[in-house]
């Protein structure tokens, strides 16, 4: 089914307005995975002939990937969802300055470029600033491929010997579980060194498991065992297709906010297998149960009343932390107190200060956050600062008595390609207003 979008083409500068106490119901299709597109798209430029990427989103970070990659001397073209990419051997030895501040695949983006010409310089990532984003594993990864990596007030360098990267051995894990970038770094370092490298400790995330596939399939030697990942270095990587697989974290969302709203939901581009456990068992034990259907679609029927859960975020299998603030938002319609534990990012709780603007009774202890449910939400005006902080509010704006304004929306640019288009289709009444401009 063709969807059709009854909002304009949103900018930084528009303000979301929601009216709530619609039931969303309906179909929606589901992007490709913001965050498998972003490791994929580094690992483009490892290959030797040109590759295209299929369902790849239509949102800002892919954008302003697609320039850095540009920026090396990659040849980049998008046409609809496919996004192809002709790479080169003499590559610019550097992550573009400005652009590589904006994402946070920086070190990603760096090591293929590193493994492709033995140097590069590269800015300090950026995304989200919920919590400092450390990158010791991903230098750790670059030194044990025979780089020296150095850092001036301009950003970080690291330089290989006359022989390029080499095989090697690096652990990616740090006190909160397996790094999912460093993992893919190292990965991609390996993928080009003459030989058998080992990655202990690795991330299971599907962006690691992704970007090996995508590596297995054009001919790099990628074996998982207890040891860790095992990879073997190839002289030629292929080109050819792949398929970036659907968004795990906006199904979640979709899901969430049909099931705060009391709708039900049909998505398409994502089957339960692609929901981690760790999500959909505390979603289950809230009361809001997944099926697959035909023609690979995840439905979810109407609800009854929401019940309290206790659960905590953790590497994959476990809950990912990209859906703990739109859970959050859930369990305020939830009767009974909720707990979620965040253990990735222990300062991921940019979205209470939001949702406590609607009424929610929502606070914070350590790493764990307390939503103590059912709340009567009343609109608010409120800016969200951060990626899924902004949907953690939007569902509080579809559920709270009256019009919500919502700020923020370079954070949804940066990860949603169609998301309010899409919460049109389902019925919620919103739609994206100017700024409004003090009077002179
Ligand atoms: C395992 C996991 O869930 N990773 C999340 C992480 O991926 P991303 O790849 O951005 O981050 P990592 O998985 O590397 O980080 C996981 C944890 O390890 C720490 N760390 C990381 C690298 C390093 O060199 N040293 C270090 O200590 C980080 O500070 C963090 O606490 O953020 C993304 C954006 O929210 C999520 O989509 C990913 O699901
Ligand atoms: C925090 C996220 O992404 P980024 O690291 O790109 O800001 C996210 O996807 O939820």
């Amino acid at each position: 089914m063709t969807q059709t979008s009854p909002l304009p083409t949103v900018t930084d500068d528009m303000v979301i307005r929601v009216t709530g106490g619609r039931p969303l119901s309906g179909r929606i299709t589901v992007q490709g995975s913001k965050n498998i597109a972003l490791h994929l798209y580094a690992a483009t430029i490892l290959t030797d002939a040109p590759v295209t990427l299929l369902g790849a989103p239509a949102i800002l970070d892919t954008d302003v990937c697609a320039q850095i990659l540009t920026h090396t001397g990659a040849q980049v073209t998008v046409v609809g969802d496919q996004f192809t990419v002709t790479a080169v051997s003499q590559v610019r030895p550097e992550i573009h300055p400005q652009l590589g501040r904006r994402v946070r695949t920086t070190c990603v983006l760096a090591a293929t470029v590193l493994a492709r010409c033995g140097q590069v310089s590269f800015p300090l990532p950026g995304g989200d600033a919920f919590c400092p984003r450390l990158i010791d594993r991903h230098v750790a990864a670059m030194e044990a491929a025979g780089a020296t990596v150095s850092s001036d007030s301009t950003g970080m360098f690291a330089q290989c010997g006359p022989g390029g990267v080499r095989p090697f051995t690096v652990d990616v894990g740090t006190p909160y579980g397996p790094s999912l970038g460093a993992t893919v770094t190292a990965l991609l370092l390996a993928a080009r060194a003459p030989g058998t490298s080992l990655i202990t400790s690795p991330s299971v995330e599907p962006e690691v498991t992704e970007t090996a596939r995508f590596l297995a399939e054009r001919g790099v030697g990628v074996h998982w065992d207890k040891a860790g990942l095992h990879v073997t270095g190839a002289e030629h990587i292929a080109g050819g297709t792949f398929a970036v697989a659907g968004d795990r974290i906006e199904a979640a969302t979709m899901i969430m906010a049909a099931a705060v709203t009391g709708g039900s939901i049909r998505l398409g581009n994502i089957t339960t297998t692609g929901l981690p456990t760790g999500l959909t068992a505390p979603l289950a034990d809230a009361g809001v149960h997944l099926v697959d259907a035909p023609g690979g679609e995840v439905h979810m029927a109407p609800t009854g009343p929401l019940r309290a859960v206790a659960t905590a975020t953790g590497p994959h299998p476990g809950l990912p932390t990209d859906t703990a603030p739109q859970l959050a938002a859930m369990l305020t319609q939830a009767h009974g107190t909720s707990q979620i534990a965040e253990r990735i990012y222990p300062q991921r709780d940019t979205h209470l200060q939001g949702l406590t603007a609607f009424g929610a009774a929502v606070s914070s202890r350590g790493p764990e956050v307390l939503v103590h449910g059912a709340s009567r939400l009343r609109a608010a005006q409120v800016e969200a600062a951060d990626i899924r902080a902004v949907t953690s509010l939007l569902m509080a704006g579809l559920v709270a008595e009256g019009t919500s304004t919502i700020r923020g929306m370079y954070h949804l640019r940066r990860g949603y390609g169609h998301l309010l288009s899409n919460l049109a289709v389902l019925g919620a009444d919103i739609t994206t207003i100017p700024e409004a401009r003090p009077c002179p």
